[in-house]
């Protein structure tokens, strides 16, 4: 997967811009407050289609402008095949943003999601290790999204029945039967949701362990351990969903009183969370900084290596402002293993390597404007 080109018109600090890639590294640089990570927010947009910023698609308008605009052309390869795909997005106040793919306006985001497949990782996926349950979710939910509709869909049928579920506890003595219902679907799209992410985890993981071993130089054995959010036997993941959606169910009604007592419904999938250790080591507790960084960089990549084995093709990797925190060494090593990569990286000082003119190629970022530097 690759982006040829973006268009991006008042959008953030951006007047207008008009901007190829290379299919290699494309190093943006700028000093602080440029307009670099405005510029992989809006990449990151034509992915995820929400920002990792803001969930307001109005603060996209640049200051004084009255609609915001981006378009940005790619191209996915399938074996010998090219495909070039282009996606647009308009923002107007108080409007939701409208998406365009090839041309045609789109109505349902689930319909374009997985157009352009992109892992980001920037110095707020520090939060994955160090902050809340639901930024762990949050961040096995964005990454799934993309490369599985099934999944987008388990998920937003899930929260929908959930919100149902609570509305109806909020009642004043709502009827059992009624809540019997919708015990019995939650529980059928919350059993599909534990075994996808328990899936997923488990791939990721063969990668993440593999690829932080060696950015510790073999010093760290790192596991992820995926803890659902209510109390399953331990040997749930050989059930069936069937078999799941039945165990769910079942404790469901055992929390009946507590959830009516509580207005809301206190267990599932929506409290899941994970745990990462290092030699053992609970790393959200006891790890170092570098450590939690290293536990984030060996994830993003593992998505990445993921990503390539469920859709045949590498996604785009978006760096923003995370190399400056790696050693000369590690600068190096990371190069070396993202050569089959395209990335785009935003920093305030260039990279070991770059001098290799086959490399990819230098930006330079200010007040809103974008200078091609010669190819390095
Ligand atoms: N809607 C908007 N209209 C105009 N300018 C905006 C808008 N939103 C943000 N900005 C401006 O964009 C600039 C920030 O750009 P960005 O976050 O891309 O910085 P950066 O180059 O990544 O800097 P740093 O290295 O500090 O992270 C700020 O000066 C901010 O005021």
């Amino acid at each position: 997967m690759m982006v040829e080109s973006v268009m991006l018109s008042q959008f953030r600090n951006y007047e207008s811009l008009q901007l190829a890639f290379h299919p290699g590294i494309n190093l943006i640089l700028g000093e602080n407050a440029q307009g670099k990570t405005n510029l992989l927010e809006a990449l990151y947009l034509c992915a995820a289609l929400r920002s990792f910023r803001t969930r307001r698609d109005s603060e996209f308008i640049r200051f004084g402008a009255s609609q915001g605009y981006l378009k940005m052309n790619l191209v996915t390869t399938q074996g010998d095949d090219k495909n070039h795909h282009q996606m647009e997005m308009m923002f107007r106040p108080d409007q939701k943003k409208r998406v365009k793919r090839n041309g045609i306006s789109q109505q349902r985001i689930s319909d374009v999601m997985g157009t352009f497949k992109a892992v980001l990782f920037s110095p707020e996926d520090l939060k994955i290790v160090k902050d809340s349950p639901s930024e762990r979710r949050q961040f096995m939910d964005s990454e799934m999204v993309q490369v599985s509709p099934r999944y987008y869909h388990t998920l937003l049928q899930y929260q929908k029945i959930m919100k149902q579920r609570n509305q109806l506890l909020k009642n004043n003595n709502p009827k059992e039967e009624e809540i019997s219902i919708w015990d019995n679907q939650l529980s059928e799209f919350g059993a599909r949701l534990m075994k996808q992410r328990h899936q997923f985890l488990m791939e990721i993981e063969k990668w993440a362990k593999e690829i932080h071993h060696s950015l510790t130089g073999k010093k760290e054995e790192l596991a992820i351990h995926y803890q659902p959010g209510l109390l399953l036997p331990p040997e749930w993941p050989e059930k069936t969903p069937e078999e799941l959606t039945e165990i769910m169910e079942k404790l469901l009604e055992k929390n009946r009183r507590a959830d009516l007592y509580r207005q809301t419904t206190g267990k599932g999938p929506h409290r899941d969370d994970l745990a990462f250790t290092i030699n053992r080591m609970d790393v959200r507790q006891y790890g170092s900084q570098g450590q939690k960084r290293t536990v984030v960089l060996s994830l993003k990549l593992a998505v990445m290596e993921w990503m390539k084995e469920m859709t045949g093709e590498y996604p785009v990797l978006l760096l923003d402002d995370v190399t400056s925190e790696l050693d000369e060494g590690r600068q190096r090593d990371l190069l070396e293993y993202l050569k089959p990569v395209q990335t785009i990286i935003t920093a305030t000082h260039t990279l070991p390597g770059m001098e290799d003119p086959h490399r990819g190629r230098l930006y330079f970022v200010e007040k809103g404007m974008v200078k091609l530097s010669k190819e390095v």
